[in-house]
């Protein structure tokens, strides 16, 4: 039994201890299987060590993988830590990771378990441990979603949708982590919640804001579907995306082992923004979802502006097959926004005059 599914796998992980009669290294390296160890207790005393030695073998080890234990329980719970980071799951939603992952089985104690053991979200999620440059910073306040984009060959770094709140947290990793922001970019003029941007740039000149020209609004730099923009050694390729608001852009970025699109309120995970108010469309909405992001290869990480259900991340071909608006026809997906019957966002009135300037942007 063990040859078999030796023959059938490339790696094999045990998660008991080496010494177990169960585990048979010798017959499963004989059929080329790749075999690590890894023993834990899914107990109260897993250490993080053991946490990231565990999710970076399943990253790392050769396809397809045998995760062995006896009874199945530590071999779920490494591929449900894995799975949770590579979906950046963090402490607060376990509970939407395992409802994510059609999990209906999992025991409340498991649940628990796994909850005390996903990771912290004080300096931001790693989408994918594949790709570090990434990490999601969180407002609780306006379910906001910014990134902290960041070359590791030169330390330069950008922020996408940074919000005005949040700025000394976002300021705090930057300086945690050693790194030299050159830019603040919004993906749009948003109607909830007003940028750092332009304060940030006004304590730190060196560092220059950047929006879309067609959105009309202030900062040093303008951009325009088709641009790129450069820090250290990464690009953020732009695409046009409007329908949320007639300026919104969804940027992309291909780093060596993932790509990740920052589509801003264009795409949400399973919805998409509004398109009742800044000159929404949802037509246009629709034909740029289509044409700009689905296009995407599958994999593409989708990395959104908001999440109202605790959710971090999801990905072009997950969207494609199970996003209940864009799944519709366009006459379909026209009618449904035209009567989404939303309340307007309570900082409306502050926040897009606020934004028209950046925030805070005296000049130019
Ligand atoms: N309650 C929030 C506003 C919620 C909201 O309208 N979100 C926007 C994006 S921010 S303009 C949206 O497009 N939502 C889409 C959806 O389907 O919910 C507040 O008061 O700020």
């Amino acid at each position: 039994m063990v040859e078999k599914l030796a023959e059938e796998c490339k790696g094999w992980l045990y998660v008991n201890p080496e010494s177990d009669p169960h585990f048979m290294p010798e017959k499963i390296k004989s059929k080329g299987s790749k075999v690590e160890v890894c023993p834990f207790k899914p107990s109260k005393d897993l250490s993080p060590e053991v946490v990231e030695k565990l999710v970076t073998l399943v990253d790392e080890m050769p396809r397809p993988l045998m995760i062995q234990c006896t009874s199945a329980n530590r071999a779920a719970v490494a591929l449900l830590l894995w799975m949770a980071k590579e979906r950046g799951y963090t402490q607060g939603p376990a509970e939407l990771l395992v409802k994510d992952l059609s999990l209906d089985t999992v025991r409340p104690e498991a649940l628990e378990w796994l909850t005390s053991r996903l990771p912290e979200v004080r300096t931001g999620r790693i989408i994918t441990a594949k790709s570090p440059e990434v990490r999601q910073l969180f407002d609780e306040e306006t379910s906001t979603l910014t990134y902290l984009v960041t070359c590791p060959e030169t330390s330069e770094a950008v922020l996408i949708d940074p919000v005005l709140e949040q700025k000394d947290r976002d300021l705090q990793v930057l300086k945690e982590l050693n790194l030299k922001l050159k830019y603040v970019i919004n993906t749009h003029c948003h109607a909830d919640h007003i940028t750092s941007g332009g304060l940030i740039r006004k304590d730190m000149p060196e560092v220059k804001t950047i929006i879309s020209e067609a959105s009309g609004a202030k900062a040093d730099m303008h951009i325009k579907h088709g641009d790129t923009i450069s820090f250290g050694k990464l690009q953020l390729e732009v695409r046009a995306t409007p329908g949320h608001t007639d300026g919104c852009v969804t940027f992309i970025l291909k780093t060596k082992t993932a790509s990740f699109a920052f589509t801003g309120d264009t795409l949400l995970i399973r919805g998409c923004g509004r398109t009742d108010f800044q000159q929404g469309n949802p037509r246009l909405l629709y034909q740029n979802v289509y044409e700009q992001i689905f296009t995407l290869p599958g994999e593409t990480f989708i990395c959104p502006g908001h999440d109202y259900k605790g959710r971090g991340v999801s990905s072009v071909e997950e969207e494609r097959r199970f996003n209940p608006r864009l799944t519709k026809s366009v006459d379909e997906f026209a009618e449904l926004m035209d009567n989404l019957g939303l309340a307007y966002p309570k900082k409306i009135d502050v926040a897009v005059p606020g934004n028209m300037m950046c925030g805070v942007q005296d000049d130019p």
